[in-house]
């Protein structure tokens, strides 16, 4: 799956443009941070931009250790029309930390919607910050129900998903999330050419924004429907040549 990361209602409406070639409308505000947590009124006003059949995701945050404010931010997130809730363990630094967090989220999030999608998002940079390491994720995910694992890059400088946690790494990623029947998630400015390793490793969800920002600028540049387009282009192709056996293209 395709999920699409833009930072408003106007970029929004642009990916809705583009509806017919991603998967996930993912809402967040990248000047707070790599998980940056938007409005409430935004992820509304997006809910109700984007086609219906579109899920909706919201990040809560690049969050803190801090189990009872982050479970109220993602009640937040689900009541505003979000089915995936996606939370960045910016804050724990151990696994522990982590699965207290995403237990409370989890229960926050599904006796609201039983059917929303909850996301443990670590950090492939985790190195960088001091929080819990990239293949820590998956059991957090796993051991506090939680449906996804997933890898960002928390620095959004240049260096990319692969420069921190390299493909093989990656794959062991996805093993452990799929093992325990969990969802892989994998971001941190991919680019097209990473798609052949992540379809080769198995990946569900590719997280993309500034790859379909018009210059590959994440900051200054706009999404680009034309942009996602190609992209999905790409992905199908790989996901072609996968299922046929073929060794994928990088
Ligand atoms: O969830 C996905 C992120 O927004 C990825 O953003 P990026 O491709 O600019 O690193």
């Amino acid at each position: 799956m395709l999920l699409i990361s833009p930072d408003g209602v106007e970029e929004a409406l642009d990916c809705a443009k583009a509806a017919q070639h991603l998967d996930i409308v993912d809402v967040k505000k990248p000047d707070e941070g790599s998980l940056g947590a938007n409005f409430p009124w935004v992820i509304r006003e997006i809910r109700e931009a984007v086609p219906a059949d579109k899920p909706v995701s919201a990040t809560v945050g690049d969050v803190p250790y801090k189990p009872g404010t982050v479970a109220q931010a993602a009640l937040g997130a689900v009541v505003s029309g979000a089915t995936y809730i996606k939370v960045g363990l910016y804050g724990c630094t151990t696994p522990d930390q982590g699965i207290d967090v995403m237990r409370a989220v989890v229960r926050a999030v599904k006796e609201h919607n039983p059917d929303a999608l909850v996301v443990a998002s670590g950090y492939a940079d985790a190195h960088r910050i001091g929080c819990v390491n990239p293949l820590a994720v998956p059991d957090i995910a796993a051991r506090s129900g939680a449906d996804a694992a997933m890898l960002d890059t928390a620095v959004k400088d240049g260096t990319r998903l692969f420069d921190h946690v390299p493909p093989d790494v990656c794959a062991e990623f996805v093993r452990l999330a799929h093992a325990s029947g969990r969802l892989a998630a994998l971001a941190g400015s991919v680019r097209q050419d990473d798609l052949g390793e992540l379809t080769r490793i198995g990946t569900d969800i590719v997280g993309v924004r500034g790859a379909v920002c018009e210059g590959g600028d994440r900051n200054a540049g706009r999404i680009q429907p034309h942009l996602v387009a190609a992209f999905r282009a790409e992905m199908d192709r790989n996901d072609r040549e996968r299922t046929a056996g073929l060794p994928a293209a990088r």
